[in-house]
């Protein structure tokens, strides 16, 4: 860290270089891009399931052609990658999450669908059992526990499906133990060594997921919570060593979630690993925004400033559902 020199005042004015906007463009300290973007969309098998989510104003739930139309318009913005969540029909969903590796779910249609529309952009999955799990939680409950390593093998089928439909990234968000180790393994040995892992590393047990669990038809089906696997918010030691043995365990690139409340998180992992390091800024926090801003009590500019906030502790990049909005205003 530099130690800044100021001249006393009056010789230091550290006005005079947020003077005019081409002054402060010069000494702007961190940038956000479209580049700087990954774009979350909700997918759906449900016929009729399309359309607005109340919880999360202004983002729909899309269709394969919905998802098909969202991969030209990133491609046209310059956004590099779209990370794929099914909403599934609920009367599927079951104990034994069968479907979570069938190569016929939605989601992996959805990766097809769009590696054939735009096979440039990058397209993400989420890797996890709660879209097809009846009671909602992201791996095998038994006796109200989650079992861990039954979960893995069975993330294990799911990554393997998503790669063969063509995913270029794939992304835990199950926080199972030894899962990334066993992904990377399998993923070897079947001849997917390029696919890249984003592991959701850091995340937390947030009440700010809210609005996501409207949006994929699970909420109230939750039965319990996930404290048992996910990080408890206090703990930052507990996270920074989740995100290392992450990455010993083969993870490309690692993710902090939620993003806003835990942007201590971010800085602290890009400080001490320097790897690929994103940030997902949730459903919670988009919806408090975009909901303050629908109603008058805040301007539209904070969207840009929360995503700056993400640069500015060392994320290359957000997961946001602000990314088509925010790409099209950066294109002027
Ligand atoms: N596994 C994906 C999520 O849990 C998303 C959370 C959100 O946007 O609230």
């Amino acid at each position: 860290m530099a130690s800044p020199i100021i001249a006393p005042f009056p010789a230091g004015r550290l006005r005079r270089l947020r003077r005019t906007s081409a002054l402060r463009d010069m000494v702007s300290e961190v940038n956000l891009t479209a580049a700087n973007l990954i774009w979350p969309i909700f997918v759906t098998e449900i016929a009729g399931g399309e359309g607005p989510i109340p919880s999360m104003p202004g983002v729909d739930r899309l269709t394969l052609d919905g998802a098909r139309r969202a991969a030209e318009r990133a491609m046209e913005l310059g956004i590099p990658a779209i990370c794929i969540f099914p909403h599934s029909d609920p009367d599927l969903k079951d104990e034994s999450c069968e479907r979570a590796w069938d190569p016929e779910n939605i989601g992996n249609r959805a990766i097809r669908a769009i590696k054939e529309t735009a096979p440039d952009l990058a397209v993400m999955t989420d890797i996890a059992l709660d879209p097809y799990n009846i009671n909602g939680h992201d791996g095998f409950v038994v006796d109200g526990k989650i079992l861990n390593d039954e979960t893995v093998e069975a993330l294990v089928k799911m990554a393997l499906a998503q790669a063969e439909a063509g995913a270029d990234i794939l992304g835990p968000s199950d926080m199972m133990d030894g899962r990334i180790g066993a992904l990377r393994g399998a993923l070897e040995q079947a001849g997917h060594k390029d696919v890249a892992i984003l592991s959701y590393a850091a995340k937390f047990a947030s009440g700010f997921y809210g609005p996501f669990r409207d949006a994929v038809g699970a909420s109230g089906r939750l039965v319990g919570d996930k404290k048992t696997y996910q990080i408890n918010p206090a703990n930052r030691g507990e996270a920074i060593r989740c995100v290392a043995r992450d990455l010993a365990e083969g993870a490309d690139m690692v993710m902090v979630k939620p993003g806003m409340p835990y942007l201590d998180i971010c800085r602290a992992v890009k400080d001490q690993f320097g790897a690929p390091t994103f940030a997902y800024q949730v459903s919670g926090e988009y919806a408090m925004l975009e909901g303050a801003i629908r109603n008058g009590w805040l301007s539209r500019d904070v969207v840009i400033e929360s995503l700056l906030s993400f640069r500015r502790a060392g994320c290359d990049g957000v997961l946001s559902y602000f990314a088509p909005q925010v790409a099209e205003a950066l294109a002027g």
